[in-house]
């Protein structure tokens, strides 16, 4: 559906121009050689039409950086969009150097088109610039009603270049856009921070494994299931209740994560705001999936209201597209070239050689998401085939030409940043693997630590903003600064096999959510700990009633795949047939598991019955490390005493018989009972002893990054 094909078509539509960021060299730039690289980044129409070929930065600049320096690596670069193995994205480009003044006189070039340089995104005063009116998208009526329906096709209809033919679009001006009034009120309405959780369904390999689905959601609460082994190794279900903004369950689309998360934020992009939105969570969880369609479906509604609400006003929309991987940052639209980051005089952070892409219709700016994803950094993981290894950071950048001086550069308005981070649990997982992905792992961690942070600190007002503890902070630093928005999306996956990362992954979020203005940070401390301890612990037959079915609470929860502008939603890993849910009228018999608590369907999804509803508290770990600590000091004072116990009745038992001089069957019949209770007793021991293991690894891990994040 894409790729080469869709070029094809598109040649000649310039619904794509290139900005760049400083240049280095005074080289004058050769048509040849301009033509070879237009044709190399899929720009050859710009080439062969206008005037308007952006100038050329200086690849020669970065010299050994980028793709060459990233081959001694372990992991392979992977194509992960629809584009895999295409040319147009994979060729080499190393044009000669140019200049930004020589290129524009070689090209009579018009200033305005071209970046304004380093500064470019961050340089500009945005204050100077007037307030723009903002639509009112939350009275009942959405941005996506309007878009909803709609393929890329009717979409670069819709939003013709009217700046180059001078025609307006010839789809009727909808009579909500008409009436956006300026209306602060609704802007600050907008949430500082939204914490929204992902379910995913259970895919092939843990349907093979026979995974439950230990997940129980419910508009905006949810409750794991945690299955545990009591110290007598006895199973007992721990309920674990958390809230959010939003929960959104495995049969959600990708079109209802976008209205429930960035539609709400695409408006206020043009008063000023900065905006981010991340997922967090396991790999395999369904990052990648949830982040790929919100940047195209974000950017529709941004052109629409470019060209109807603010026509005529001046407002540009650019994309780039970057990577951290190893605390390095690599430009995803330019052959993963490498970047640096400097601070300007004003300590602003600027990305030096970033492209930025002038984009005027969606299809042009699917291609730079499809060419991006295809040049992040992959690896395999046990969770999934392709696990991205690295934080991948695509911005939509609206800024606006000064009224009635094209010769001078446009100015940043407001910034919408995607952030699809790398599987949180990499850092963890460090016993398995080599040095290189221990290496990532602790990078990973210390960034999303250092994140957290942040989020803490921007949503107290704090003065000071921790952003230099990783690097991904201090890429987003103005995004943590000034009028800003933040969405965050926990991926989880719903299967028993992931509880542990499942349960880190909303104890991250409920952290995150926890922060939320209004609430005291020091009454969360107090209620986390009561919500830990009020976490529901019963044996495993006795935790929940018994289940009744009741046919019409039974629905097939596979997610219908309904989004046409989502070409890369692979189901690969997922049970492609849907299961029979009825014969004859009646429910089918599901197979049930060995409580009595809950019902198991077919597609290895738990129905649980009697969970509470309405009382559902916020149970939040405030300090993980702390819970994990008063678990395993539990355990092992509990195997302590049953050993010493244990000890005690043998002592007692051989006094006993000794003293009575039972015969020696009886005798034999005692020690091999003990016997029996002590082998239990020593399994338990073990048991024990790798936990203790594993935690202290943690704990080493922990105090490490701590450490080197300065926290
Ligand atoms: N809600 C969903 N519905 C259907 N399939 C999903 C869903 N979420 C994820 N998947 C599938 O699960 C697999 C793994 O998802 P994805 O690559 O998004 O995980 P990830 O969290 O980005 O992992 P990593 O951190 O390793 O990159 C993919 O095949 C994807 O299509």
């Amino acid at each position: 559906m894409n790729g080469m094909g869709r070029q094809g078509q598109r040649s000649g539509a310039s619904g794509l121009q290139v900005h760049h960021q400083r240049q280095y060299s005074d080289n004058f730039l050769d048509a040849a050689s301009n033509g070879r690289w237009l044709q190399s980044a899929g720009l050859q129409h710009l080439y062969s039409s206008s005037n308007s070929i952006p100038p050329l930065q200086d690849y020669g600049f970065y010299g050994g950086g980028g793709a060459g320096e990233q081959g001694s690596r372990t992991l392979r670069t992977a194509q992960r969009g629809f584009n895999a193995g295409n040319d147009y994205f994979t060729e080499p480009t190393t044009p000669p150097g140019s200049s930004w003044q020589s290129s524009q006189m070689k090209n009579n070039g018009d200033p305005s088109e071209f970046s304004p340089g380093l500064l470019d995104l961050h340089s500009f005063d945005t204050e100077l610039l007037p307030e723009m009116p903002v639509p009112s998208l939350y009275d009942g009526s959405s941005l996506s009603n309007l878009v909803r329906g709609r393929s890329f096709d009717d979409s670069e209809h819709y939003i013709s270049n009217d700046k180059q033919t001078g025609r307006t679009s010839d789809v009727p001006e909808n009579s909500l856009l008409k009436s956006f009034a300026g209306d602060k009120e609704k802007v600050n309405s907008v949430a500082k921070i939204k914490v929204v959780v992902r379910k995913r369904p259970l895919n092939k390999k843990e349907l093979a494994k026979n995974e439950e689905d230990i997940i129980e959601t419910n508009s905006n609460s949810l409750v794991v299931h945690e299955t545990k082994l009591k110290v007598d190794l006895t199973e007992y279900v721990e309920k674990h209740e958390f809230v959010f903004d939003a929960v959104l369950n495995e049969e959600v689309s990708n079109d209802e994560v976008y209205h429930e998360t960035v539609e709400p934020i695409v408006p206020i992009i043009f008063q000023q705001t900065k905006a981010t939105c991340f997922a967090y969570g396991q790999t395999g969880s369904g990052k990648t999936y949830t982040m790929k369609p919100l940047p195209i479906k974000a950017s529709r509604d941004i052109l629409r209201m470019m060209h109807h609400t603010y026509r005529n006003q001046g407002f540009q929309l650019f994309v780039s597209f970057f990577e951290i991987y190893g605390g390095k940052l690599f430009d995803l639209l330019s052959d993963r070239k490498k970047l640096c980051m400097r601070e300007d005089g004003k300590q602003k952070v600027c990305i030096v050689g970033l492209q930025e892409y002038r984009v005027s219709d969606v299809e042009a700016i699917n291609e730079l998401i499809e060419k991006g994803n295809g040049s992040r950094s992959t690896g395999t993981t046990g969770a999934n085939e392709e696990s991205s290894r690295s934080h991948a950071i695509l911005q939509l950048v609206i800024k606006r030409s000064i009224e009635g001086n094209q010769s001078k550069p446009p100015r940043l308005v407001g910034k919408l940043s995607f952030i699809d981070l790398a599987g949180s649990e990499r850092g963890a997982d460090t016993t398995d693997n080599d040095k290189q992905t221990r290496m990532e792992g602790a990078e990973i961690n210390k960034s999303l630590l250092a994140l957290k942070e942040c989020i803490r600190a921007l949503d107290n007002d704090q003065g000071h903003i921790p952003f230099r503890g990783s690097k991904l902070t201090e890429v987003l630093r103005d995004s943590f600064m000034g009028n800003s928005r933040t969405v965050m999306i926990s991926c989880i996956s719903p299967s028993s096999g992931s509880s542990e990362h499942t349960l880190n992954t909303l104890r991250y979020a409920d952290r995150v959510k926890s922060l939320s203005k209004g609430n005291n940070p020091r009454k969360d401390v107090l209620s986390s700990t009561l919500n830990q301890k009020e976490s529901t612990t019963l044996p495993l037959s006795s935790a929940l009633p018994t289940a009744s079915l009741v046919e019409d609470d039974i629905t097939n929860t596979w997610p219908e795949q309904n989004e046409r502008d989502d070409p890369d939603a692979s189901e690969d890993s997922y049970e492609p047939e849907k299961p029979m849910w009825k014969k004859n009228g009646k429910p089918n018999p599901y197979s049930f598991s060995s409580s009595e608590d809950k019902v198991r369907k077919p597609n290895g999804q738990t129905k649980w019955k009697g969970l509470p509803k309405s009382d559902v508290k916020n149970s939040s770990s405030d300090d993980d490390l702390n819970a994990l600590l008063q678990e395993e000091e539990d355990l092992v004072n509990a195997h302590r005493k049953q050993v010493e116990d244990t000890m005690n009745i043998v002592r007692e038992e051989m006094n006993l018989l000794v003293e009575a001089d039972q015969p020696g069957n009886q005798l034999d019949n005692y020690i091999s009972r003990l016997n029996a209770i002590l082998s239990q007793k020593a399994a338990g021991i073990v048991q024990l002893q790798t936990r203790l293991a594993n935690f202290q690894r943690r704990l080493k891990e922990h105090n490490v990054l701590v450490s080197s994040s300065g926290y």
